[in-house]
């Protein structure tokens, strides 16, 4: 994986977005606006736009009860669960298979009236942190997506809109130990989630029609994905 010809993108990329989802919503600037909450979920969004297309960086930070970071990237990365939690999904192609934990996909997402249809083609990798404070602890885990052009995936050659996206989900694992001194059962941890996304819709549509989309489509995806995560391990031993 690392003599392939993106990994030193992957590398920069990975840094710089995890030390973007470390920074808190105070401490970028005033930009960031809260636009959704429901219970520990908190949703912000800074209103940019690049030549007259609406490009607004989303921040999304989360607390979910009984399920690790490890648990959370390792659903969201891999490609076989994808179609239960991403409901905007109408196909997915993996492209490429670079390592276990490094895949370039193409997906088609359904369209979103009135936008037109778009699809996105980007790498995906996942990995774990040294968490700086503790280091023997359970980590940090990070999946990181990013578009990138392929030659036979050509953009705006179909019906689609390409779309420009990077992504990061950074996930912190907390163990609350027992008092008893017993086994940690999933009663006893949580994670501490937090989601950033730059989309760039590429194609031209309306900024009032975009900003509706993700208003509406972010919280429910955020509250979709992390409830299943939690229904397909609320069974299975716990995995850091
Ligand atoms: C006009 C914009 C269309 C549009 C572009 C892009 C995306 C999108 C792609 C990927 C990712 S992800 O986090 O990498 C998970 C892998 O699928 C999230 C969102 C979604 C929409 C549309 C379908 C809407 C949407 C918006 C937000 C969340 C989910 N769906």
């Amino acid at each position: 994986a690392c003599s392939h010809r993106l990994w030193p993108e992957i590398e920069n990329t990975v840094m710089e977005q995890v030390a973007m989802a470390k920074l808190g919503v105070g401490e970028c600037g005033a930009g960031w606006q809260l636009f959704a909450e429901d219970g520990e979920m908190k949703m912000y969004r800074r209103e940019e736009e690049m030549n007259g297309l609406v490009v607004d960086p989303l921040k999304a930070v989360h607390v979910v009860k009984g399920i690790t970071g490890y648990e959370l990237c390792h659903y969201f990365f891999s490609p076989q669960y994808r179609y239960d939690w991403e409901t905007t999904l109408e196909h997915m192609v993996v492209v490429e298979t670079i390592s276990e934990d490094t895949i370039v996909f193409q997906q088609t997402h359904k369209r979103i009236w009135p936008a037109s249809q778009r699809d996105a083609v980007f790498w995906s990798h996942m990995r774990k942190l040294s968490d700086d404070q503790d280091t023997e602890g359970p980590g940090l885990w990070a999946v990181v997506n990013k578009s990138t052009e392929l030659p036979n995936y050509p953009a705006n050659a179909g019906k689609c809109v390409r779309v420009y996206l990077t992504v990061c989900l950074l996930c912190q694992t907390l163990v609350n130990p027992p008092k008893n001194g017993g086994p940690v059962t999933r009663e006893d941890i949580s994670c501490k989630i937090t989601y950033c996304s730059v989309v760039n819709p590429g194609g031209w549509a309306p900024a009032s029609v975009l900003r509706a989309v993700y208003k509406r489509e972010y919280p429910k995806f955020l509250k979709r994905f992390t409830a299943y995560v939690i229904n397909q391990t609320k069974d299975k031993p716990i995995t850091f």
